[in-house]
């Protein structure tokens, strides 16, 4: 494979030229948000400027040109990821969060109950942990946790005691973002599918990062955020099998969303649509579609390479530190496009501001995966995570920088 011209990539994101107090900004939080594309950028102002009216409600012209801009999106969306369903198959929410709470609140409240399992992982994010938890504790089903291997990878002989003909729903991280493991997403849908359980995957450091076929998978959901993938903050992704969404009630209800109305009773509307009340992210939709057509144009598999290439060039310096704990597997197959670690002796979040005052942009605290820290015996953790426009120049920023904070604390 071609690697990416990076530098001709970067020109696509004026925000990198940024300098913080006379030094380069060196953005390795990908994990978190991307930058935007101007692509996508140029796309949403567009809309703003030609052609910006409400859906599905207005007949004159320019109702359904952002009608059929906002539709459109739909299938350009889930072909992207592999939805042979179009538009039948993507719902469009506010981020993954929200996607995951949809499957929660309209199948988890009325198909779980008393003696089903909602079989999580170790490291889930709290998007699914909390959610499936509370969804657990109000319909009197339980959650049981697949548990990590010392290598930060999923312990599959685990995974296949704790799924049993008590599954009712698998729900699982396809890579984690603190540790950045890939998980084995097909085998955990194959198991959950030999005892007639549901299978949830999030995909929220994944679809930006990696090509990703969700019927290849197999999955019955997948979520994922466009402001992970250069696109816009304010809209999410739930891919769901149409005869799944077709037979699920929605959760939220309002405008936009129903067929019949009377006083007495109210009928729903075809997916998507029965899934998306009130006004929805038009402009966000517009500059989504944006971002999957700069993607699709650079290649999934360019990505996923250029970010693996980063992330090993980044283990191994930090790993020769001597003192720097890294989290989650080798580099390889199983590990994405981030780092998960800690300096010895130094907090990761003052690790963190040090940086920052190099103009070094990582995250640290518990990433939205406290159980996981818990599991890993660490309150906080530091973070660099990569994108299709970081560079091995910026991986020797980040180690610098680290070495500025030792310096400081030694
Ligand atoms: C695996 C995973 N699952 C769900 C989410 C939530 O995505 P939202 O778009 O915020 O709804 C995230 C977002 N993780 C950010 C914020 S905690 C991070 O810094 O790692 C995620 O990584």
């Amino acid at each position: 494979l071609e690697s990416l011209d990076v530098e001709r990539l970067r020109e696509d994101f004026p925000i990198l030229e940024r300098e913080l107090d006379g030094k380069p900004l060196v953005y390795l939080d990908n994990a978190a948000t991307t930058q935007t594309a101007d692509p996508v950028v140029d796309a949403m102002s567009d809309y703003y400027r030609r052609y910006n009216a409400n859906v599905h409600r207005g007949i004159h012209h320019l109702s359904q040109e952002a009608s059929i801009a906002y539709e459109e999106a739909h299938d350009r969306v889930a072909e992207f990821v592999g939805a042979s369903g179009g538009r039948e198959e993507m719902i469009f929410t506010k981020n993954t969060t929200e996607s995951e709470n949809l499957v929660a609140y309209a199948w988890g409240m009325r198909e779980l109950g008393p003696g089903d399992e909602v079989v999580l992982t170790e490291m889930e994010h709290h998007a699914s942990l909390v959610t499936w938890q509370q969804i657990a504790e109000r319909t009197g089903a339980d959650c049981t946790y697949i548990q990590i291997d010392e290598t930060g990878r999923l312990d599959m002989d685990h995974a296949r005691e704790c799924i049993t003909d008590d599954t009712a729903m698998v729900s699982a991280v396809h890579v984690s973002n603190t540790l950045g493991t890939v998980n084995p997403v097909s085998e955990l849908v194959d198991i959950a599918h030999d005892h007639d359980a549901l299978a949830f995957i999030d995909g929220a450091q994944a679809v930006p990062n990696r090509p990703v076929d969700v019927e290849a998978i197999d999955a019955d959901f997948y979520a994922f955020s466009g402001h992970k993938m250069a696109g816009p903050t304010g809209i999410g992704c739930l891919y769901g099998k149409a005869h799944l969404l077709e037979e699920m009630e929605p959760y939220l209800y309002g405008g936009g969303m129903i067929r019949k109305v009377t006083f007495e009773e109210s009928t729903w509307g075809d997916v998507p649509w029965k899934f998306e009340p009130g006004t929805p992210p038009i402009a966000e939709a517009v500059g989504l579609h944006a971002a999957v057509d700069y993607l699709e144009e650079i290649g999934m598999d360019r990505i996923r390479d250029h970010e693996e290439e980063l992330a090993e060039y980044a283990y191994e310096r930090l790993a020769a530190e001597g003192d720097i704990e890294i989290y989650g597997p080798e580099p390889g197959p199983d590990r994405s496009g981030l780092v998960g670690f800690n300096l010895e002796s130094v907090h990761a979040h003052d690790l963190a501001s040090i940086m920052n005052d190099h103009a070094v942009a990582i995250r640290a605290g518990d990433h939205c995966t406290q159980p996981l820290h818990d599991r890993l015996g660490v309150a906080a953790s530091a973070r660099a995570s990569f994108y299709l426009y970081n560079t091995r120049e910026e991986v020797d920023a980040l180690v610098d920088a680290i070495d500025s904070a030792r310096q400081l604390f030694a």
